[in-house]
């Protein structure tokens, strides 16, 4: 479903990605592994589109998206959770989630709304709270669901268990298990945390100072070399 192939992006003189070449298939997880500033974040913004990339391209279902803005490849399916959530703050829950709706209408959106409050019943109870008011890990929940109302194709999450209690590091771990169970949405999960990245990753990319230093299927990692570019 998504291929990004040779990607190579810089800030000013820095080469940030070197040739960042990666899949996400359909009803699977990958999970993007590599400690801080090594580039995962630049990698996901260059997804979306809210970077351009110097050399290579990416494709979403054999289409060429490297030149599209970031609000056409929502359109195409790709939904992005950042790092640090980006809700609204002094909006409803409620109103958060209709954000994530803007183009769903009547029956439709009353079913996908459902589904959405099955995966997250805590944002049911707190739909009239204000975003800003809900703890770090509500706020979290709030914006993969937020993601998930748009029903991508694939949906990009950045370090979702960032600063997060254990808790509800466990409830988002069920949601993306059960939204790969469902087997119809990709899911490319960047993590530093790895066990929760190990235990839900079909295949896994490892980054290092902007280069794919090991990848492979989930049977094939070698838990101390990854977690040897983990360790700061
Ligand atoms: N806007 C920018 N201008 C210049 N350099 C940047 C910019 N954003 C990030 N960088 C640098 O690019 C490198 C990669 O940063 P990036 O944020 O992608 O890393 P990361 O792996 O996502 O780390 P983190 O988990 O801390 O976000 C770092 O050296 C960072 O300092």
């Amino acid at each position: 479903m998504l291929q990004v192939n040779q990607l190579n992006q810089y800030y000013g003189a820095a080469h940030t990605l070197r040739g960042i070449s990666l899949s996400v298939e359909k009803g699977k997880c990958l999970s993007l592994l590599g400690r801080n500033g090594v580039g995962k974040t630049t990698l996901l913004k260059c997804l979306m589109g809210v970077l351009p990339v110097a050399a290579g391209n990416v494709s979403l279902d054999g289409r060429d998206i490297t030149k599209l803005k970031p609000h056409q490849r929502a359109a195409l399916g790709i939904a992005y959770v950042p790092q640090g959530r980006e809700i609204f703050a002094r909006l409803t829950v409620e109103e958060n989630l209709l954000m994530g709706m803007a183009t769903k209408s009547g029956k439709k959106a009353s079913v996908i709304k459902g589904e959405v409050y099955e995966l997250f019943p805590v944002l049911k109870e707190m739909l009239h709270r204000r975003g800003g008011d809900l703890s770090g890990g509500q706020q979290q929940q709030l914006a993969i669901a937020r993601a998930l109302l748009a029903e991508p194709k694939l949906i990009i999450l950045d370090e979702p268990t960032e600063g997060i209690q254990p808790s509800i590091i466990k409830d988002i771990g069920r949601v993306i298990s059960l939204l790969r169970e469902r087997g119809d949405i990709g899911i490319l999960l960047c993590e530093q945390y790895f066990d929760f990245a190990r235990e839900l990753a079909d295949t896994f990319v490892v980054l290092s100072r902007g280069e794919v230093v090991a990848s492979g299927s989930q049977q094939e990692m070698d838990d101390d070399n990854v977690k040897k570019h983990l360790a700061v």
